[in-house]
């Protein structure tokens, strides 16, 4: 099944992306139990018979709970979930999971009519919570690879999934994911929300693995998930670290206290074994704090020789790259590829390899070292298509719809286009309003550093003014250009359909147009209206236009350019857009 394919919401698919022969666990057991973890639940029971009913799932969205559910009432930046219990209780809540405040606001809208477990820490609470319910513990299974670190967790994902679906097929064993784009469980699939759904729904997808036999599953972990409890109660057979560079510091403050959120994920009780990427010193500090079985991987160009796996002759295979793996201890030495341009895909499909190759040491997967070896030098894991992550949609002039939204994504796009470009290289990048704005003055000046023409256009405004977040990254543009005597062309183009017009129109054959930021998103959201825009798709129109070839899997486009942009309050719930969809819930990709 296809539940993207259904036309339901989103929170609707949620619910449906259900395991079946769900065994549940009684209110007093989960009383129990959130009691010997430390939790000093109260309950207000409903009759002598409260401690018997029997919870068969969670929710923490009230329009995705089921019948049987623990609703998991959290207090938002906007909102308190226990304000919407009328709508968990007509959908079939057997209880409540919530705080003081909730307990009072449930008591007030519907009165003793439903148990409620009142706690002080919900979000903690909701994952060992949901992990009873649907029975998972460490070792239940499947194996999960989870993913975390400024950029690249997106792209590794799907390469380990790539890796461990070539391994496990054969064995007919399915695979699943958990990232930005999409959740998969084997061949079926629903858009995701979030980078790292809830915990409720992080614990509903593990037992829905296992009725499907998916036997591992890749999983991006964002910092937020980590910060707000989301991955509480799961357990991973391997965590990988990709990088840390500036951003979300609206959220997280520092960078200390950024990398501090990533460094929970490296603990002895979240993960069996860590593989950490030490290309700069947060790389080296991630691997010295993480406990456990630590595996560090080098991948610059000039590879540190004290890292366990090292990446070396790194040589131009197609679009991508041939790489080198090669162990310090062992000798092992592992030739492998990726068909996705720029350096930095070669560190995110050794990360990719290097946590499976980990995993096979302590992890039963069930296929051996010479399986895995062989599909990486063999079976071309990593040459595959991740959406909007430097997607080539034209081949002359190379024409690359890319997600780089902050500085470092910036210049690794840059420099990958450098590398290969003869001609000169045309960008096209906004940066997301309401969202750490500090970084903007950096990206412009990044861009005129790095970039021959330049286009400032809008990526998602959300509540601020269009012009204002275009003001931010012109500044840094305009004085790079002032201070360091370059001839870059410098533009200004809103709407983004013109910049993107713009930008095919200046091109010629040899050079590159990379339109930056917004990778597989499908609207732009203007102070809560979602504006339809697939970057992908205008890019193919645009090159069309001119005569120039497009790529061979370039989203086909009619021959009429789409113009006006229909305001759309209520986006398609079947849009590979957490960004878009999230942005109504209050968060994307910031
Ligand atoms: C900033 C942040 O993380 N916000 C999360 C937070 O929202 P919030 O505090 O604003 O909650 P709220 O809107 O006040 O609502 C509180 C409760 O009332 C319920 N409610 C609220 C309003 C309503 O009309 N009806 C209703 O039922 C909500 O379902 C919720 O249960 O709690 C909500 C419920 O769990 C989350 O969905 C929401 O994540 C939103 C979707 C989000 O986009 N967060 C972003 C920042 C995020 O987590 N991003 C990272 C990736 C970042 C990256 O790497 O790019 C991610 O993992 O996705
Ligand atoms: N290893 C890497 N190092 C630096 N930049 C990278 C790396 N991998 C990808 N990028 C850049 O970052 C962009 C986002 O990549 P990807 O979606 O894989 O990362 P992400 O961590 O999932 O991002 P986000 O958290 O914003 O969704 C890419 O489009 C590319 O420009």
């Amino acid at each position: 099944m296809s539940a993207a394919a259904s036309g339901l919401s989103v929170a609707a698919q949620d619910r449906v992306f259900r395991p079946e022969g769900v065994i549940g666990a009684t209110v007093e057991a989960l009383v129990a139990e959130l009691a010997s973890t430390g939790y000093d639940p109260l309950v207000t029971p409903v009759g002598r018979t409260a401690g018997e009913i029997r919870l068969t799932g969670a929710a923490m969205d009230p329009k995705a709970v089921g019948h049987g559910d623990l609703f998991v009432a959290i207090s938002g930046a906007r909102a308190h979930g226990a304000d919407y219990v009328m709508t968990a209780l007509d959908a079939g809540a057997a209880a409540v999971l919530t705080d003081v405040a909730g307990a009072e606001k449930v008591r007030e809208r519907v009165g003793y009519r439903i148990p409620v477990i009142e706690v002080s820490r919900v979000r903690e609470a909701a994952g060992p919570s949901a992990a009873l319910i649907y029975g998972n513990t460490a070792t239940s299974g499947p194996a999960l690879f989870g993913v975390t670190g400024t950029n690249g967790k997106t792209t590794t994902t799907y390469f380990l999934r790539s890796l461990l679906d070539t391994l496990l097929r054969p064995h007919q064993r399915a695979t699943g994911m958990i990232g930005t784009i999409e959740i998969a469980s084997g061949d079926a699939t629903i858009p995701s929300k979030m980078t790292t759904p809830e915990a409720v729904q992080l614990h509903s997808l593990m037992a829905l693995f296992r009725e499907a036999d998916v036997a591992a599953a890749a999983m991006e972990v964002s910092s937020h998930a980590i910060s707000y409890e989301r991955t509480s109660g799961l357990f991973y057979a391997v965590a990988g670290f990709t990088n840390l560079t500036q951003d979300h510091l609206d959220l997280h403050g520092s960078m200390e206290e950024y990398f501090a959120a990533k460094a929970a994920l490296f603990a002895r009780r979240r993960t069996r074994s860590s593989v950490v990427i030490v290309d700069d010193p947060w790389g080296w500090r991630m691997a010295e704090v993480a406990t456990g079985h630590v595996v560090t991987l080098a991948t610059a160009e000039t590879p540190d020789p004290a890292a366990d796996w090292s990446v070396t002759d790194v040589a131009p295979h197609l679009l991508g790259s041939a790489f080198t793996l090669r162990n310090r201890h062992t000798g092992e030495s592992i030739r492998s590829r990726t068909g996705l341009p720029g350096r930095f895909n070669v560190a995110n499909a050794a990360l990719a390899a290097v946590m499976v190759l980990t995993a096979d040491e302590s992890t039963a997967l069930g296929v051996s070292r010479e399986e895995i070896i062989a599909a990486l030098e063999q079976a071309d894991p990593f040459t595959i298509s991740v959406p909007g992550r430097m997607q080539v949609i034209g081949t002359a002039p190379a024409a690359i719809v890319d997600f780089a939204h902050n500085p470092d994504a910036m210049i690794r796009t840059l420099e990958a286009a450098a590398s290969t470009s003869t001609g000169k290289t045309i960008l096209v990048i906004g940066a997301a309003g309401e969202r750490d704005s500090a970084k903007r003055p950096a990206m412009g000046a990044i861009a005129v550093r790095m970039a021959d023409h330049v286009i400032i256009s809008d990526d998602d405004p959300h509540g601020e003014d269009p012009a204002q977040i275009r003001a931010g990254l012109l500044e840094g543009a305009r004085e790079a250009l002032a201070a360091e005597d370059l001839d870059t062309t410098l533009e200004e183009i809103s709407p983004r359909l013109d910049a993107i017009s713009r930008a095919v129109e200046v091109a010629e054959p040899e050079d590159t147009i990379i339109l930056a930021g917004r990778g597989h998103e499908v609207h732009q959201d203007f102070a809560g209206t979602k504006h339809p825009i697939d970057d992908r798709v205008e890019l193919a129109r645009a090159l069309r236009r001119r005569g120039f070839p497009t790529a061979d899997d370039a989203p086909q486009t009619d021959p009429d350019p789409q113009t006006d942009l229909d305001p759309q309050t209520d986006p398609a719930p079947n849009t590979p857009d957490h960004h878009r969809l999230s942005t109504a819930e209050g968060g994307d990709k910031s």
